[in-house]
C-alpha cells in the first residue's frame, strides 16, 4: 500500500513514461532560490546546508514556489555536493562566490582520506526525511522529484574546490590519472546508486542526475568518464528497487552541453533526456523517439528576462517544437537569483496554454 496522499496531478509522471497528457507538465530547476523573496526570508536566519539538513526548512522551500505558481512538480531542496560531505569533505557555500571546499582532492593519494562506504541512511538520511515530509505536506497536489550529482560532477567540484571555467583540474586527472579517475568515478557511483534509491523508498517519484558540468568533455571521454557511470546508475537503481518489490520510479538524465550524447543517452534506462537551451527540440526529439524517450527543456533561462509576452512567444514556440507527447516543460539550466517570479509565472501559464491549444489540434 502507497502510504502517500493520492496523486490528484500526475502530468509529470505520465510525460516521463510518454503516456497521453491533456496539457504539458511544467517545472524549472531551481525554482526554490534566491529569486523568491520568501526563500531569502528562510536563508536570512539559517545558512545554506543548514536549510538543506533540517527537514521542516528543506520542506517549507521546497512548496514555497508551488504557493506562488501552477507548477506540475515539487524538487527536494537540496544540493548536489551532499554527497561528497557524506565522504568526509568539508563543503562550504561562500555568498557571492558559491560552493568552496577548503580542502579539495590533489593527487590520488586523497582518495584513500575519503569515507568511501559511507552510511547512507546515517550521512544522508536528513534528505530520506525531507523527503517523506514533504511528501505528505504536498497532499498529492503535484508529485516530487529527488536528484543526484552526477560522478563527474561532483568528482570535478572535489578536485577543483569551486566551481570553475576551466575545469582544468579536474579535465587533468583525467587524462594524466585516468585509472585513479575511474576508482574515484567509480566510488561516488556506488554512493549515487544507494542515495537515489533511498530517495525513491523515501517517496521520490522521479529522481534527476545532474551532469552539470557533462559539455567539458569531448565525445570519447564523455564516453569513457560519464556516460558509462550514468548508465550504471539508471540501470542498477532501478535493478535494486525491482529487487525490493519497488516498482522503478522514471529518471531523467541532465548532461549539460553534451551535444554529441543525446542519442547515447537514449539507448540507456533514463526514461527522459534533458536537454539545455542551446540544443534542438526537434532534432533530439527525432531520436527520442527512437528509443521511445521522452524530453525535458527547454527554455533559456535569460529569456525569463524578457517582457512577459515574449516569454509566452518564445514558450508557445518551444511547446511547438517538441509535439506535445512525451515532453516535460523546464528552462535549459536554472533560476537565476536575479529574475523576476511574475517572469517564471509567464512560462508556466504559456506551457500550459500552448500544449493544451496544440493536444487538442492532434
Ligand atoms: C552544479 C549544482 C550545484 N547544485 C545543484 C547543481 C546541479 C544543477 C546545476 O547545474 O545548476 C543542484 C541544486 N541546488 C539546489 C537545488 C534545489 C532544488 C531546486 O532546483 O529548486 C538543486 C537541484 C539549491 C541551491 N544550491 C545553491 C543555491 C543558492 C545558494 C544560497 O541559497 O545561498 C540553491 C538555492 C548553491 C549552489 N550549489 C551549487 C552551486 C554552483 C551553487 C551556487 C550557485 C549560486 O550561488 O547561484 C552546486
Amino acid at each position: 500500500m502507497d502510504p502517500f496522499p493520492a496523486m490528484k496531478n500526475d502530468l509529470l509522471l505520465r510525460a516521463a513514461r510518454g503516456e497521453k497528457v491533456e496539457k504539458v507538465p511544467v517545472w524549472a530547476m531551481r525554482q526554490a532560490g534566491r529569486y523568491l523573496p520568501e526563500f531569502r526570508e528562510v536563508r536570512s536566519k539559517h545558512d545554506f546546508f543548514t536549510v538543506c539538513r533540517t527537514p521542516e526548512l528543506a520542506c517549507e522551500v521546497t512548496l514555497q514556489p508551488l504557493r506562488r505558481m501552477d507548477l506540475d512538480a515539487a524538487i527536494i531542496f537540496s544540493d548536489i555536493l551532499v554527497i561528497p560531505q557524506a565522504l568526509g569533505m568539508e563543503v562550504q557555500m561562500v555568498p557571492g562566490k558559491g560552493p568552496v571546499f577548503p580542502n579539495p582532492l590533489v593527487t590520488p593519494d586523497d582518495i584513500q582520506k575519503l569515507n568511501a562506504t559511507p552510511d547512507i541512511s546515517k550521512e544522508l538520511g536528513y534528505v530520506f526525511e525531507a523527503i517523506t515530509l514533504t511528501r505528505q505536506k504536498l497532499e498529492g497536489k503535484v508529485p516530487l522529484i529527488g536528484f543526484s550529482g552526477a560522478p563527474w560532477t561532483l568528482m570535478s567540484y572535489m578536485i577543483e574546490g569551486s566551481g570553475s571555467t576551466t575545469f582544468s583540474k579536474s579535465r587533468f586527472w583525467l587524462y594524466r590519472y585516468p585509472e585513479e579517475s575511474k576508482k574515484l568515478l567509480s566510488i561516488l557511483t556506488d554512493v549515487i546508486v544507494k542515495y537515489l534509491v533511498g530517495q525513491a523508498k523515501a517517496g521520490a517519484q522521479l529522481l534527476q542526475v545532474f551532469e552539470s558540468h557533462g559539455g567539458f568533455l569531448d565525445e570519447t571521454i564523455f564516453n569513457d568518464f560519464s556516460l558509462f557511470y550514468l548508465r550504471r546508475i539508471a540501470s542498477e537503481v532501478k535493478q535494486h528497487l525491482i529487487s525490493e518489490d519497488i516498482t522503478p520510479v522514471p529518471m531523467t538524465v541532465f548532461a549539460k552541453g553534451a551535444h554529441y550524447a543525446v542519442e547515447s543517452l537514449a539507448q540507456t534506462e533514463y526514461d527522459v533526456i534533458g536537454l539545455d537551451w542551446t540544443m534542438d527540440p526537434e532534432k533530439a526529439r527525432s531520436t527520442a523517439q527512437k528509443y521511445n524517450k521522452s524530453l525535458q527543456g527547454n527554455l533559456d533561462p535569460a529569456a525569463l528576462y524578457g517582457s512577459c509576452e515574449s516569454i509566452a512567444q518564445r514558450t508557445t514556440e518551444i511547446v511547438r517544437k517538441f509535439g506535445g507527447k512525451g515532453h516535460i516543460a523546464n528552462l535549459g539550466h536554472g533560476m537565476h537569483p536575479d529574475m523576476e517570479p511574475e517572469h517564471l509565472n509567464a512560462f508556466v501559464e504559456a506551457v500550459h496554454k500552448s500544449s493544451e491549444e496544440l493536444i487538442q489540434k492532434q
